[in-house]
């Protein structure tokens, strides 16, 4: 076995492997000039749950056309690239597949110019990216997670939403950006607001989940709440860049899923995108005319602190990752972190910290 780690304990596997791959996978992987790797952690046999089993697919792509083609032709474009890459996730065996944030479309929200990229927009329940994702659901009997910009069409507000499909190919529903980011050129404010929908979690037939959206990933309150609702994997679909994030993304996902006893999935757009309109970053420097680059890197992480290698920074990529659900209990029974959480304490001095009249408890000499 291909193994990255030595089993910390020898009496339980604490490590991943290389999952093997058809090779139908892997050619048409390497036709469609896309970047497939394969992974399984394991989990410890039980003697009254049988393992649970399943497989995660995390996508990672370009931008296929350039920002100034036609908002329909840039769409579908994605919905062609995507649909041949869950093409391939499907002959790997995958039950849940996710992808990248807004993925119909460029990360336009540094321009701060509204036309056309707000056209992008579509609903959630009813849209055209909906629709086709639940043929693909349907299709290859796989739950899909599909973070679009939503359009809210009563009101006309937008959101950062990720909508669950079911295998069945039916909406089970959705989950908005709880946190908006206000850093460099991620401009986003400006287009949508701050979710109110809560931590859902989805049960899917094949596990409980849940979907972190991006910059949500900096606040561990976040994953927490997902986590206290149950869900056995979090979905992080991200676009960020370089400069700004890479030196976080090994460990925010990662250090999530050792305190949440879940497993974690983070997922990075790859690429370059170009505006014809320049932007500043507000930062004095010269005005620009793209993000830097978005380093994909998409990687999942379990709940033992092991994690796979990631995507290439540069490749549009599948990841195919097995896990046994089975292993979250089995950490949190060793390590207990919900057990000894103390929840009720902090949410107790939470409740002071955030009222108007909050004192801080400092002792000075
Ligand atoms: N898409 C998004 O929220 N990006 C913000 C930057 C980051 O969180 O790395």
């Amino acid at each position: 076995m291909d193994s990255a780690f030595i089993p910390a304990d020898a009496t339980r596997l604490c490590y991943f492997a290389k999952l093997d791959l058809p090779s139908c996978a892997v050619e048409s992987a390497s036709e469609r000039e896309f970047e497939l790797k394969g992974f399984r952690f394991e989990a410890s046999p039980e003697q009254l749950r049988a393992p649970r089993v399943i497989r995660v697919g995390l996508v990672q792509h370009h931008t296929v056309l350039p920002t100034d083609a036609p908002v329909l032709e840039q769409i579908n474009a994605m919905h062609r690239r995507v649909g041949e890459m869950v093409e391939v996730a499907a002959m790997c065996g995958v039950n849940i597949i996710c992808f990248q944030e807004t993925w119909t479309m460029p990360f336009a929200f540094c321009t701060r110019e509204k036309a056309p990229w707000t056209e992008f927009a579509e609903s959630a329940e009813e849209g055209h990216t909906t629709r086709f994702c639940q043929e693909l659901a349907r299709k290859y009997n796989m739950v899909v997670v599909s973070p679009v910009l939503e359009r809210e069409e009563l009101t006309e507000t937008l959101w950062n939403t990720a909508v669950v499909i079911s295998n069945s190919g039916n909406v089970i529903g959705k989950t908005r950006k709880n946190h908006i980011p206000r850093v460099g050129d991620f401009n986003e404010s400006t287009y949508y607001m701050e979710g109110n929908m809560g931590h859902t979690v989805f049960q899917t037939q094949f596990g409980r989940i849940a979907v972190n959206i991006c910059y949500g990933r900096h606040h561990p309150l976040n994953w927490f709440m997902f986590g206290l609702n149950g869900a056995e994997i979090i979905f992080n679909p991200s676009a960020t860049v370089g400069a700004l994030s890479e030196p976080m993304w090994p460990i925010e996902a990662r250090n999530a899923a050792i305190a949440n006893h879940c497993f974690t999935c983070a997922i990075n757009r790859v690429g370059t995108e170009h505006f014809k309109s320049e932007f500043t970053s507000g930062d004095g420097k010269k005005a620009h005319h793209d993000f830097g680059h978005f380093y994909g890197s998409s990687y999942v992480a379990a709940p033992d602190g092991s994690r796979t290698p990631g995507l290439s920074r540069t490749r549009d990529g599948l990841l195919v990752v097995e896990m046994d659900l089975n292993l979250n209990r089995q950490i949190s029974d060793k390590w207990s972190f919900k057990m000894t959480g103390r929840y009720p304490e902090y949410a107790e001095e939470l409740t002071k910290a955030v009222s108007p009249d909050f004192k801080p408890n400092i002792v000075k000499e």
